[in-house]
């Protein structure tokens, strides 16, 4: 199967508004789509479809070739997904996070391997505070060290930049583009202009 997803006259309304229609997208292996658009103009709402949270749209989603409602089972086990909120545990260390986070996705792991993600996403020294009492930028890469745990090939991330200072963000930047060159697929929302690559497509929202 090609881990390709494909969208096909998206659209989607709220409050008598449409945020975006006939919208066709298509991104698969060794590919990066960028989504953009003003605030509000509909980025989170997008990625909430493409990462079939939201089913209530026009049009239709396909993943290798099938429609989503064939092969939503084989989609999810394929994709991470990263909100716009870094969606941690206050009350646990960076370490069981991570670890809960696996076993919510069926994933064992190990803890070196999660020591080795916290190390190489700068919380090292941090592995065993609550992540209530870390920085927001420190909680964001909490979140952000399950891309270095994921196997998965499809990351689907909200605005993933967020609360990151410039060295963390040249850091990501370089992690995703790894990824993709070795043929993951990435969407993501951001404001921060990314590094040219030529495997980099824009869906812009928002413009008439
Ligand atoms: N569940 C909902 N019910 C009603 N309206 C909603 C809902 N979710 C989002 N909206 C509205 O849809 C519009 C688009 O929201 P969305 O979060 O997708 O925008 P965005 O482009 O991601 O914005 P930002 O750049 O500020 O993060 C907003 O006006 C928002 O109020």
């Amino acid at each position: 199967m090609t881990f390709r997803l494909e969208g096909r006259g998206l659209g989607c309304e709220r409050d008598d508004r449409w945020l975006f229609a006939n919208l066709d997208l298509t991104v698969g292996p060794g590919e990066m789509l960028r989504v953009e658009g003003p605030n509000g103009s509909g980025k989170t709402t997008l990625l909430k479809i493409l990462s079939g949270q939201l089913t209530e749209h026009d049009g239709e989603l396909r993943w290798g070739g099938q429609p989503m409602r064939r092969s939503r089972t084989t989609f999810l086990a394929n994709l991470l997904y990263l909100g716009h909120a870094p969606g941690v545990k206050a009350a646990l260390s960076p370490l069981e996070n991570l670890a809960w986070y696996q076993a919510l996705n069926g994933e064992r792991g190990s803890e070196s391997a999660r020591m080795t993600a916290l190390d190489e996403i700068g919380l090292c020294g941090f592995e065993d505070v609550p992540v209530g009492q870390l920085s927001a930028g420190q909680q964001r890469r909490v979140a952000l060290a399950r891309m270095l745990l994921s196997p998965r090939p499809l990351w689907v991330l909200d605005e993933p930049f967020t609360a990151i200072d410039r060295q963390g963000v040249a850091a990501l930047e370089t992690r995703l583009q790894a990824h993709v060159v070795r043929g993951g697929s990435v969407i993501l929302t951001t404001h921060h202009e990314l590094a040219p690559m030529a495997a980099l497509r824009r869906v812009a929202l928002g413009v008439s």
